[in-house]
């Protein structure tokens, strides 16, 4: 039975008709790969864009920064230090640039957090799986890496 044409697709498909041929496909906006198949799942971006907000504790990877030689605050003030920068950003009391350009535990923070486009692979995994499951616009819970807390902002 076709499937119903009119219902909407999910997130990043566009429906084309073939010029040669005049059938129904499906185009994924983000990576301009077609199918032929009505697609039941969003698009897989392949690359997205992020900017985060890194907060290091003692025990982090490198336990120093841009801002701080030696970081020695606990892993449980580092969790709540991000939890509020996390609450003034969503109260839009502060730009999320703002508060990253200034207490960003990562080399990003001179960009405002931009961590530019990447694909899957090239992040360690639990900010990878975070910012991958991210819509366009959304900022992420507080999420854990060997290089300490971060929340991740998904741009493009
Ligand atoms: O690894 C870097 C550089 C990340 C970066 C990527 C692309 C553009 C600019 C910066 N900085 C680490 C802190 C850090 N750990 C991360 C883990 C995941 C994503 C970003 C991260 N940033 C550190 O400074 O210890």
């Amino acid at each position: 039975m076709s499937k119903d044409n009119e219902a909407p697709l999910p997130e990043g498909w566009e429906m084309r008709t073939s010029r040669s041929t005049g059938m129904t496909y499906f185009l994924n906006t983000y990576t301009k790969k077609s199918q032929w198949e009505r697609p039941e799942a969003p698009a897989d971006p392949g690359e997205i864009r992020c900017s985060h907000i890194l907060v290091k504790h003692a025990e982090s990877r490198r336990p120093s920064s841009w801002r701080e030689e030696n970081i020695t605050r606990s892993k449980e003030e580092a969790l709540d230090l991000l939890k509020s920068y996390r609450k003034q950003i969503v109260a839009n009391d502060v730009p999320f640039v703002d508060i990253a350009m200034k207490y960003s535990d990562c080399s990003s923070a001179k960009r405002g957090g931009d961590l530019g486009m990447f694909g899957r692979g090239q992040m360690q995994q639990p900010f990878e799986e975070e910012a991958f499951k991210l819509k366009l616009g959304q900022l992420s819970k507080p999420v854990q890496t060997d290089s300490g807390y971060h929340i991740i902002l998904r741009t493009v």
